[in-house]
């Protein structure tokens, strides 16, 4: 597959990279972040492989933001993680309404792969995640599939429990900061999925991990961090609907509800580094 180079700076011993190509889940080019930590190289020359996290990102998001407000880099590369970032959804569809909103269309592709129409030839973020991306980069990177994790904010956060959930051998362990965890229950979902999938909402519950959590849970333990100060939370996020589900259906996790921090990029920065200590730990060997 070919990949065409953006950018590409030294950063904590390691290269972060960003990176373009053709998707076909997308029907057109998608850009991502991939941060290789020094380790890499050795890794290329003896052929071994490192562990893997793909991090999603949440609304109006593309591949830069985690790249550059996160700071991931310096943990990423002590640990010797490489770090996937993609964008968050097709771009430059000519779809009526795809610029309109910023929690439908551009930069809100919610992680699911579209049914109705017209978004469906191009808002299939799902098999984009999971296939086409997971493909490319075991392709290009000296990744070790069989060490994956996958963690991500918000719509992300939606994404990386979803994920892991449908597909826990992939993606083995999974992290979460502020996810929408009932998109089924609350106003972000109700628009994104009645728009991508109709109001048919049997077809809803496949990406929801309330939903998820009852019927499939995973043997990883999850680790949830939301801030307490999260203008989203009681409307949008509700972390205490997946608690209980997964309590019920007997799902390890952690919830930790961080007092004073909102929804912004300064709370990931704050806890990324306990986020990728949990995904090596468990991913380790
Ligand atoms: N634009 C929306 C909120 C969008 C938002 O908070 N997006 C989060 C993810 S859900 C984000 O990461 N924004 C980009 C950033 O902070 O870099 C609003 O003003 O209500």
């Amino acid at each position: 597959m070919e990949l065409e180079t953006v950018s590409k700076n030294r950063c904590f011993g390691g290269t972060q990279g960003v990176y373009r190509h053709d998707s076909k889940a997308c029907n057109g080019p998608m850009k991502l972040a991939v941060y290789l930590p020094p380790q890499a190289e050795q890794a290329e020359r003896d052929g071994r492989r490192l562990p893997v996290l793909t991090w999603l990102s949440g609304l109006t998001c593309t591949e830069e933001n985690f790249t550059v407000k996160a700071g991931a880099q310096r943990v990423a590369a002590e640990l010797g993680l490489i770090v996937v970032a993609p964008d968050t959804s097709p771009r430059g569809q000519n779809i009526p309404g795809e610029d309109e909103s910023y929690d439908f269309g551009s930069g809100a592709g919610f992680y699911l792969d579209a049914t109705r129409e017209p978004w469906s030839k191009a808002y299939n973020m799902y098999s984009y995640v999971t296939r086409e991306l997971q493909a490319l980069v075991a392709e290009r990177f000296p990744v070790d599939t069989a060490r994956q994790g996958i963690m991500g904010h918000s719509m992300g956060g939606h994404g990386a429990l979803t994920i892991h959930l449908k597909n826990p051998g992939t993606y083995r362990s999974c992290s979460a900061f502020s996810p929408i965890v009932a998109p089924s229950q609350v106003p972000w979902g109700h628009k994104a999925f009645g728009g991508y999938l109709g109001e048919d909402r049997a077809a809803w519950r496949q990406y929801d991990a309330t939903e998820l959590v009852r019927e499939r849970p995973s043997k990883a333990t999850i680790l949830i961090d939301q801030g307490e100060a999260d203008n989203f939370l009681s409307e949008q996020l509700r972390p205490e609907l997946f608690a209980e589900a997964a309590r019920r259906a007997g799902q390890p996790f952690e919830l930790r509800l961080q007092p004073g921090y909102d929804h912004s990029y300064f709370f990931i920065a704050s806890f990324i580094e306990d986020h990728l200590r949990h995904h090596a730990a468990a991913l380790k060997g």
